[in-house]
């Protein structure tokens, strides 16, 4: 059954409420305009004033205030007043613009300025606008200050503001953090070339050579080890300074042939984002030529002398093409193996102790970041000057084929993690001796992973039957 209908509220009700509530609202404010009365009546004026205070005073205390800012002036150009008035261009200001131009947000700017050319575009503050960015969960403000009648972009500045209590935090922090965000942004969009000596000068071509620590086929710790070193080295500006060494680093990489020591160093430069100087230097005819070029080089560059051996071994002048010899695990020669010889030789007025001490002489002194990179075959054939504890600061030796280094090579071919036919090829490279390179080229063979798997199988097994008929496996 459905409830019976309620009767709707009459009009005289209606009426009756409506008297009720103007009537209470009436005598609430009668009471209020009563008591303020008596108050002003029985309260003393000074009385009344100190309560107002107080109440005004707790407000103020409740009442969030706001924060003290501060105000740090980067200058476009910094003027050093002196006998000799000098401006230079302030390397912050470039920095903060270069960084504020990765950080804006068109969307919350009113103006903001667009140039580039063809597809790279970049954004910038316009002069006189300013923008916040966020770090480390506090709110920074710069913003871009004209100068002057605002003619002279010369007297420009950015201004960077923040509460007080991030002072710290602003100059200790955010600020180096834009320095070193900055430099890692241009080093990364650095392009790159490789410099050959011709006569008494350098000649220097495009480098693009895309080999990189990933695609690098390597044992993953030396591989690690080796990174970590190039990191170290590239923070280390200040500590460099401090122990009152030149800030240069060396490294000697020693493997048999087709382990990938070109490919590593490679990897360095675009790692590094430095340039390459390949020495020759069997093109070198006098040490004075040598030390030119060495001179020649700027910072931030990789200076690499391939097969050093060849370069500096009394011996390997002497047998030249009769020597033959390979590197067991531990870098020792083999001379039974067959490998490749030395193609050419400096003349012997340039000598290994001419270079090493000008390397760590007037090298060192004239340019700072700046690497260097002896690559050999024949590690026990070097002159012990250069195996000298403090010489080359790194000795890297790159190893035959692992496992690990075989799955590198695998992603890099076919973008695979996993195969069939992958626990038999584990299997087998823990048995023979294959360089990365012979793998790498039993890969190219064919673009179907299985065919080209299977190739590198029958490859390694006949290199394990090989061993077993010499009874070496
Ligand atoms: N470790 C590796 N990782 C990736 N690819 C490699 C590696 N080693 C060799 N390769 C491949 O083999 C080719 C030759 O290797 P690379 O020239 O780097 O070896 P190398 O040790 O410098 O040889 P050499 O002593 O004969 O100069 C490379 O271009 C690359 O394709």
């Amino acid at each position: 059954m459905n409830p019976p209908p309620q009767a709707a509220p009459s009009y005289g009700k209606l009426v009756d409420t409506y008297k009720k509530a103007v009537a209470t609202a009436a005598s609430v404010t009668a009471y209020a305009v009563l008591a303020r009365g008596v108050a002003r009546e029985l309260l003393p004026h000074d009385l009344r004033a100190a309560v107002t205070w107080g109440a005004s005073l707790l407000r103020a205390r409740l009442e969030p205030r706001p924060a003290e800012r501060r105000t740090v002036v980067v200058r476009r150009f910094d003027e050093r007043r002196g006998l000799n008035c000098v401006v230079e261009s302030n390397a912050l200001y470039d920095d903060a613009h270069a960084y504020l131009a990765t950080r804006l947000d068109p969307r919350t700017m009113r103006r903001c300025c667009l140039s580039g050319k063809g597809p790279s575009k970049v954004m910038s503050m316009e002069r006189g606008q300013s923008m916040d960015d966020v770090f480390e969960g506090v709110r920074f403000t710069w913003a871009s200050v004209v100068s002057g009648d605002g003619r002279h972009e010369s007297a420009d500045s950015l201004e960077l503001s923040f509460d007080a209590e991030h002072t710290d935090l602003a100059l200790g922090t955010y600020v180096p953090f834009i320095s070193a965000e900055v430099t890692q942004a241009r080093r990364r969009e650095r392009k790159l070339k490789i410099f050959m000596n011709e006569s008494t000068s350098w000649r220097g071509i495009s480098h693009h050579h895309p080999a990189t620590f990933d695609t690098l086929a390597m044992e993953p710790a030396v591989k690690q080890a080796v990174l970590a070193d190039l990191d170290r080295f590239l923070k280390r500006k200040d500590y460099y300074r401090r122990i009152g060494k030149a800030w240069k680093r060396g490294y000697l990489l020693f493997g048999s042939p087709g382990t990938g020591k070109s490919s590593l160093v490679t990897a360095m430069a675009n790692y590094l984002r430095f340039n390459l100087y390949d020495l020759d230097l069997s093109e070198v005819s006098h040490n004075s030529i040598l030390q030119r070029l060495l001179i020649g080089m700027p910072n931030k560059s990789i200076l690499v002398i391939e097969d050093i051996d060849c370069c500096f071994n009394a011996a390997s002048r002497e047998d030249g093409k009769e020597r033959k010899a390979a590197l067991t695990k531990d870098g020792q020669a083999d001379v039974d193996n067959d490998t490749e010889d030395c193609a050419s030789t400096p003349p012997p007025s340039i000598t290994v102790s001419g270079l090493l001490n000008f390397i760590d002489g007037l090298w060192s002194t004239s340019g700072e970041e700046r690497v260097i990179i002896f690559t050999t075959n024949y590690k026990d054939r070097l002159d012990p000057a250069l195996l000298r504890p403090g010489r080359m600061d790194m000795h890297v030796y790159m190893g035959y084929c692992c496992w690990e280094a075989f799955k590198t090579l695998a992603r890099n071919y076919f973008l695979i993690d996993d195969h069939l036919l992958f626990p038999e090829i584990e299997e087998l490279l823990a048995k023979v001796e294959v360089t990365p390179a012979e793998v790498s080229e039993m890969l190219l063979r064919d673009e179907d992973a299985g065919v080209a798997l299977h190739g590198l199988m029958e490859f390694l097994t006949e290199k394990e039957q090989g061993l077993r008929d010499a009874g070496k496996a």
